[in-house]
């Protein structure tokens, strides 16, 4: 395939979409940074779901390695995909918008990036790191910025620099961000991870589908999205194999097409307006969310003492009336309780009569997000090492918290500051159920996942006020 280089581009433009998450948030509706919130009533009403923030993105990556374009539906109008969309034009990719969340991602242009337009992208998402493959195989070399995302844990990227490694890349690391290069080509490769790392199943699918040879990657995660993205690269014309006890086969093509994709609805985001409805006593129909990806989170949500009806076009989650139960979780991999669910889900535990217990096992800085509920009433106590229970699902893991929620406690207005994206829908939810005002702070970081919030929380009439 044809590929250019404009080394001697040096003015760096950008599409809208790529811009941070100020631009996306404005594409929200979104005008100003901080929210004040008269809460202590009851979310009611109808919102939807579109494509998942941890499919669309990677969807958006595997369009590199077709030499045809693709059509992807459902996108979010969320700034993840605008910083995707920021790296993928850097690389000569045309991303276009063709419909309401529909993106036209023609490759056939891709060309060797100027730095400074993959440096503007820095610290902006986690993304970036999943091009390493595709562009080793279209260019030969890969420029990958510093990467962002939530500051929840260290988030080492150690698992995907030796599986590039196992392929054949040579990562040089004394470059700004990271340079990878593949000098013999990328050949298929035997990959045991050490943890079913979604990110790094993801980066070892991208380089597999083009590599020479078989690749037979062990320890596997196996979250809906990850599906949904094999799903993505079968159409395109890769051979995948899912095997039981999390291994994956992959048989390297030579060459890939587009695809035409809807991309899987955002559990997250379904499981986090279910939360909000049950910590304002509230009704919520959430239209896209589906069954089978939430269905530990349903059962959780049951055990508290949440209803919820299963419709075709979606589901309604309400609070039932009567008090709330308290429940011990441990977020695990899929088909465990997702990590990112705890977040949101802990305001309604506050509500619940009695001890509840959130295992964080998957990271090891996500619960600081809870001082700014205990700001506002509520009594949780963390315990940064863990907490030893009797009985244990989930193996301990070393880098684990926990968090001890004791309830029902009145929560009352504060002023708080979004620390990430899951702490900060956990905020907002906070201070949706707290009597009196609260003033949150930083609101710009929910754009990165939750598109049209604040249309949303209008028409499930929230009272509140934007302030510049
Ligand atoms: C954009 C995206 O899809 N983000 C999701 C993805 O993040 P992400 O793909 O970054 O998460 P991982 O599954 O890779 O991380 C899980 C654990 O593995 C560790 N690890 C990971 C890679 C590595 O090279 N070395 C290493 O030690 C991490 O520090 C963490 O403790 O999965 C997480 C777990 O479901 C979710 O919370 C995030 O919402
Ligand atoms: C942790 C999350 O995202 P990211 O991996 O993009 O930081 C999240 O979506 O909750």
């Amino acid at each position: 395939m044809a590929t250019q280089d404009f080394a001697s581009e040096v003015e760096v433009t950008m599409n809208p979409l790529a811009q941070d998450a100020t631009a996306a948030a404005k594409r929200s509706g979104l005008h100003s940074n901080q929210i004040v919130i008269n809460g202590g009533k009851p979310l009611r009403g109808r919102i939807n779901v579109r494509g998942a923030k941890n499919l669309a993105t990677k969807a958006m990556v595997a369009a590199l390695l077709a030499d045809t374009p693709s059509v992807l539906r459902d996108v979010p109008a969320i700034s993840d995909v605008g910083v995707v969309t920021g790296m993928l034009e850097a690389y000569g990719v045309t991303v276009t918008e063709t419909g309401d969340g529909e993106l036209t991602l023609d490759p056939k242009n891709v060309l060797k990036a100027h730095f400074a337009k993959i440096d503007a992208l820095a610290g902006s998402s986690r993304i970036p790191i999943l091009f390493c493959g595709p562009l080793l195989h279209r260019l030969g070399e890969a420029l990958i910025p510093d990467l962002g995302g939530c500051r929840i844990g260290d988030r080492p990227i150690d698992f995907h620099l030796d599986a590039l490694r196992a392929f054949g890349a040579v990562v040089d690391k004394s470059y700004e961000g990271i340079r990878l290069t593949a000098p013999d080509g990328l050949h298929g490769a035997n990959i045991d991870l050490p943890y079913p790392s979604v990110g790094a199943t993801e980066q070892v699918l991208l380089t597999a589908v083009l590599a020479q040879g078989v690749t037979e990657l062990k320890g596997a995660a196996i979250e809906p999205e990850i599906m949904d993205l094999i799903a993505i690269l079968q159409k395109m014309g890769a051979i995948i194999n899912v095997e039981p006890n999390r291994v994956i086969f992959i048989e390297g093509v030579e060459k890939l097409s587009g695809y035409n994709h809807r991309a899987l609805f955002d559990r997250n985001e379904a499981a986090s307006w279910a939360s909000a409805a049950l910590a304002t006593g509230g009704d919520i129909f959430v239209e896209g969310a589906m069954q089978q990806e939430l269905m530990t989170f349903l059962n959780i949500f049951r055990k508290v003492g949440g209803a919820f009806d299963i419709a075709e076009d979606g589901i309604r989650f309400w609070h039932p009336g009567g008090a709330l139960k308290p429940v011990v979780i441990e977020t695990d991999v899929h088909p465990g309780f997702m990590t990112d669910w705890q977040q949101p889900l802990i305001v309604a535990l506050t509500q619940a009569e009695g001890r509840s217990v959130v295992h964080e096992t998957v990271y090891e800085n996500r619960l600081g997000f809870t001082s700014a509920l205990v700001e506002m009433g509520a009594n949780i106590e963390v315990f940064e090492e863990g907490i030893e229970s009797v009985s244990r699902r989930v193996p301990r893991r070393p880098l684990e918290q926990a968090a001890v929620i004791i309830g029902p406690t009145a929560l009352h207005g504060a002023d708080v500051e979004i620390p990430d994206l899951r702490g900060g829908f956990s905020h907002l939810i906070a201070a949706l159920t707290a009597d009196g005002q609260s003033t949150v702070s930083n609101i710009g970081i929910i754009a990165r996942g939750y598109e049209h919030f604040i249309d949303k929380l209008e028409s499930l009439g929230a009272d509140f006020v934007y302030e510049g």
